[in-house]
């Protein structure tokens, strides 16, 4: 399967902090890959350069073969890559459908010229959005509170309605940033259901950073495991949890059934 996200011997130091150390690992074309490791070990440094929020102090990242080093997230998401964000304070107040409504990029209605003097055009592109928004928040499972405030949904609500987000856009990869964080079981369940469908039917690949040792074996193959600011392993949870230098490293000797 070819590549989608290609890290090549890529470092990053804070000061005198070397946060990522020559880390090469790649992502390929419909998986979901899981990345672990203990605090510190750089997953979110790692991550946030492959999101384009600050660039590497050397190596080289590729997207679907192009070389996108240092590109900023805006330009990332033109080229089809998405990172989930937390809800901007500004989109709380408004409603869960309405949050969905705003992801297409490209409306007609942006543009006053359009508004003004193509009324019909920008309409049935609205109801088109509007038509699709709907349709997500069925999938998603928040149909019973979209015109709810975004600010008043619950902490697992708010993730099912960013994952919405990333429906409304389509992108080709996404980078999602510990998604059971604070999440009840039931909507966690929920959470893990529509990351699989948009895999398994939308071919949308996900590269994902959690914590959650159970929900990274359900959802995730291959995981990479980094450690000290590279990485130390990569393959399947059931090898992984089995070897004994991760053991040691990552869970501390302790046997790796469980959680974190
Ligand atoms: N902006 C920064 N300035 C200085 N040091 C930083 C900065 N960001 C991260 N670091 C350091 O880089 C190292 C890697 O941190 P990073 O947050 O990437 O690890 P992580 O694997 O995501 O950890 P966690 O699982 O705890 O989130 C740590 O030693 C951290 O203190």
């Amino acid at each position: 399967m070819p590549k989608i996200i290609d890290v090549q011997n890529v470092t990053k130091r804070f000061g005198n902090v070397l946060a990522v150390d020559d880390c090469s690992l790649s992502v390929e074309e419909g998986t979901i890959t899981g990345l672990i490791g203990p605090n510190g070990a750089g997953k979110t440094t790692l991550f946030n350069m492959v999101a384009g929020a600050f660039p590497p102090t050397s190596g080289r990242i590729l997207l679907g073969g192009e070389d996108v080093t240092g590109l900023k997230a805006h330009a990332l998401f033109a080229r089809g890559l998405l990172r989930t964000f937390q809800i901007a304070q500004d989109f709380s107040n408004m409603t869960a459908l309405e949050n969905l409504m705003l992801v297409p990029a490209g409306q007609s209605g942006e543009s006053l010229f359009s508004a003004c003097f193509r009324r019909g055009k920008v309409t049935a592109e609205e109801d088109e959005t509007r038509r699709r928004a709907d349709e997500v928040m069925q999938v998603i499972r928040l149909s019973h509170v979209k015109n709810e405030r975004a600010g008043n949904l619950s902490g697992g609500q708010k993730k099912l309605l960013e994952l919405g987000r990333v429906m409304m856009a389509k992108p080709r990869v996404v980078l999602l940033d510990e998604i059971a964080a604070g999440v009840n079981r039931t909507l966690l369940n929920d959470l893990a259901a529509v990351v699989q469908s948009l895999n398994r039917e939308d071919g949308l690949t996900f590269f994902v950073i959690e914590h959650d040792m159970d929900l990274i074996a359900r959802l995730c193959d291959p995981v990479i495991v980094m450690a000290a600011g590279s990485v130390m392993m990569q393959g399947p949870m059931s090898e992984i949890r089995n070897d004994p230098e991760v053991i040691e490293a990552y869970f501390g000797g302790a046997p790796a059934a469980g959680a974190h």
